[in-house]
């Protein structure tokens, strides 16, 4: 289990300090999928970069499976295996999609390349031996960045908007590969999004509001207030249309 108590995050810039994460309190459990959501600058990926080490709290603590990991490094909680797919994945110029997944996937892997682009929606023979550079899409480096992760056999795993820039066919499969990593590798998975289609994977949802956790609910719950009128026109209470393929969002 990873456990946050009373996480803080205050960020030193160029402009003075930003208080971006109050009070966290969360559990995460083996086994379940969670969706957090909420309104843009609201916190979430700051949460996800303070679980990852990218930010270090300032208060509160992280726990592991009773391991305290708060002080501990980015490459010191991969080795625990916790692992983030980044919202807008970086680029890896030198190194192919092949290095980078047999990187991600450690020393001695037998990870099945082609499986693992497959899962992503991409045709291995078109990908494995190019260069991540900036000749690729956001589509195409976003679902290499998921198949990475992927490639790992992980206690934690956070995608930030993995439906970005994936096309609805590749969707499909993308939540159903994400779902049979939940139950193959027993792995923890929080994903962040708001997206309807998204929301119907959770065990639990998160909602995040001002750098803080202002309710935890079910999908059923949230979904009831995010549906469309009969018309498929509108969407009620505080959501709007947008997104790539015009769903309701949460505002
Ligand atoms: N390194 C940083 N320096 C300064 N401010 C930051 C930093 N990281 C995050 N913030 C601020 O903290 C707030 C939360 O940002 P965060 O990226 O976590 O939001 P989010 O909920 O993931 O948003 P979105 O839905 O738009 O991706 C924002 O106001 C953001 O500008």
């Amino acid at each position: 289990m990873l456990e946050m108590t009373n996480v803080g995050v205050t960020i030193e810039g160029d402009n003075g300090s930003v208080e971006v994460l109050k009070d966290i309190n969360l559990k995460f459990e083996e086994k379940k999928i969670y969706v957090m959501t909420g309104p843009n600058g609201s916190g979430k990926s700051s949460i996800a970069k303070t679980i990852m080490g990218i930010y270090q709290p300032t208060a509160g603590k992280i726990i592991l499976d009773s391991t305290d990991i708060t002080n501990m490094s980015i490459t010191e909680r991969a080795r625990l295996g916790i692992g983030y797919a980044f919202q807008r994945p970086p680029l890896f110029k030198g190194m192919t999609v092949r290095d980078f997944l047999n990187y991600a996937a450690g020393p001695d892997n037998t990870i099945m390349h082609c499986d693992l682009l497959y899962d992503v929606g991409l045709c291995a023979q078109d990908y494995l031996e190019r260069e991540i550079n900036a000749s690729f899409s956001g589509g195409e480096l976003k679902r290499i960045e998921i198949a990475s992760i992927l490639a790992r056999n992980l206690k934690v795993a956070i995608f930030d908007e993995p439906e970005a820039g994936i096309d609805l066919w590749s969707f499909q499969r993308l939540t159903e590969t994400i779902a049979n990593m939940n139950i193959k590798y027993d792995t923890t998975i929080v994903l962040i999004s708001h997206q309807e289609r998204i929301i119907r994977l959770a065990d639990e949802v998160i909602l995040v509001a001002e750098g803080r956790i202002s309710g935890i609910t079910t999908q059923g719950k949230i979904l009831d207030d995010i549906q469309c009128l009969d018309t498929g026109c509108e969407c009620r209470n505080n959501c709007i249309k947008g997104g790539e393929d015009n769903q309701c969002l949460i505002l």
